[in-house]
């Protein structure tokens, strides 16, 4: 296995555009596809979750083209649903911004398609979408565990009507379902039973589909109307914003040890993780918002105690973070962790645990104790993204520190640790 050493570095400074946006990416491919026209999107994130959705929709006949360094995108609008003659068997990794939406927007067609992924892919749920999906006359069956992909769908249209889905363990089932709505073949009323979490992601959603000429009607995040007879009509282009959640770990570095302005995302982003600077300034560090930029530079850190369903991706940096600050952080709300990349709860514990940390783990939270006497240790990053970028913070503790499979934030960012080694003055 490939190990990365991070040798003690006690400075980070300077500016870095952050590449594009994961959720932004992702979504907007799917609605330029299903658009009438033709659009082209500007800073398109080049990674394996974007990858394994532009390939998906290639071998679904989809014609688009790619600028040499895949940042730039035009896609030949299908102009509504897709369907096939053959049967299309789609490999989508552990992209859930691919699994999820790819399986609601391919009940809206004909044909059959099968949608696998990953080991990890096969334990992470879909079950609550497959549910509301089937409640609008849609085919979904499991072709291993009830629940969990593979799936394989029977397209032949989605109908309209009222519909229930769980909202409590993702928000990525709703953003599915809202996405393929509008092509139904009547109104739809969205009925959201339990507490939706990572409400932040909606917000996106229906920012994009608004940029697609789509409207929809939010009640208080409880239920959703989308009237029938919409369709989504390509904006031209779409410039997809740097993504807040890599952004995170920048924005902490710079608030231990330095000064990081990430550009490309900033007070007027619809991502909801730009919040982790309020969270990152509500521990004490200097943030400085601008349009499209925020700084952050270091300040005396304390330990917070704060719900953080609102920001479930970029919270894990603050997990580490936190063995910068004075006193314990406490992270409630986050039972989701548990269903992502990999158990990050328990994942979490165990390598703050390694470092020396004393933590508590929870059903739904977790509380991290910090140490005056870091120790280093060889981080496993469970084949997560945000395991691996989370930890290159313990670079600024007196021991540095070893990163297990480095190459797993390729799901993401791949270039993540040349752009922070390049920031650290040695
Ligand atoms: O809709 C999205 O783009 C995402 C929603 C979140 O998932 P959950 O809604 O499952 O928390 C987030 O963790 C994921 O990285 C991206
Ligand atoms: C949860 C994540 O990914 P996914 O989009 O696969 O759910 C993540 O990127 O942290």
């Amino acid at each position: 296995m490939k190990q990365l050493r991070l040798d003690a570095v006690k400075h980070i400074q300077g500016t870095v555009n952050i590449p594009g946006s994961k959720s932004i990416s992702n979504r907007a491919l799917l609605l330029a596809t299903l658009a009438k026209g033709t659009t082209t999107l500007t800073n398109l994130l080049d990674a394996d979750d974007i990858r394994h959705m532009l390939k998906a929709l290639g071998q679904l006949g989809v014609e688009y083209s790619l600028s040499e360094d895949n940042t730039r995108c035009t896609v030949t609008g299908n102009g509504g649903a897709i369907s096939s003659e053959s049967v299309q068997e789609l490999y989508l990794g552990n992209a859930g911004t691919a699994m999820r939406p790819l399986c609601a927007a391919l009940t809206l067609g004909q044909g059959e398609f099968v949608l696998t992924g990953e080991p990890r892919m096969e334990e992470r749920p879909i079950g609550d979408l497959v549910d509301a999906l089937a409640q609008l006359g849609a085919d979904v069956d499991y072709l291993k565990n009830s629940c969990f992909p593979p799936v394989r769908i029977n397209a032949t249209g989605l109908k309209g009507g009222d519909v229930e889905i769980a909202g409590d363990l993702s928000s990525q089932y709703l953003t599915a379902l809202l996405m393929v709505t509008p092509l139904a073949q009547g109104e739809v009323t969205i009925h959201i039973k339990g507490e939706l979490v990572s409400k932040p992601y909606i917000d996106i959603t229906l920012a994009l589909m608004a940029q697609f000429g789509v409207e929809v009607e939010n009640h208080d995040y409880k239920r959703f109307v989308v009237k029938a007879g919409q369709e989504y009509v390509s904006p031209g282009t779409v410039l997809v914003e740097g993504d807040a959640s890599s952004a995170s770990y920048f924005l902490a570095a710079g608030a231990i040890a330095g000064e990081v302005k990430v550009t490309g995302v900033g007070k007027l982003s619809i991502q909801g993780d730009v919040k982790f600077a309020d969270a990152l300034a509500a521990m004490g560090a200097d943030i400085e918002w601008g349009d499209d930029y925020i700084i952050a530079r270091k300040s005396a850190l304390n330990g917070i105690d704060m719900d953080m369903n609102h920001i479930p991706d970029a919270a894990m940096t603050i997990a580490v973070a936190a063995l910068f600050a004075k006193g314990p952080t406490r992270m409630t709300n986050i039972y989701n962790w548990r269903i992502k990349e990999t158990d990050r709860l328990k994942a979490m514990a165990t390598e703050l645990g390694k470092v020396g940390a004393q933590v508590e783990e929870g059903h739904d939270y977790i509380k991290v104790t910090p140490t005056t006497q870091l120790i280093s240790a060889d981080i496993d990053t469970y084949n997560d993204h945000r395991m691996a970028m989370c930890f290159s913070l313990m670079a600024f503790a007196d021991c540095g520190i070893t990163i297990n499979d480095p190459d797993c934030t390729s799901k993401t960012f791949p270039g993540y640790f040349k752009q922070f080694e390049s920031l650290c003055d040695k």
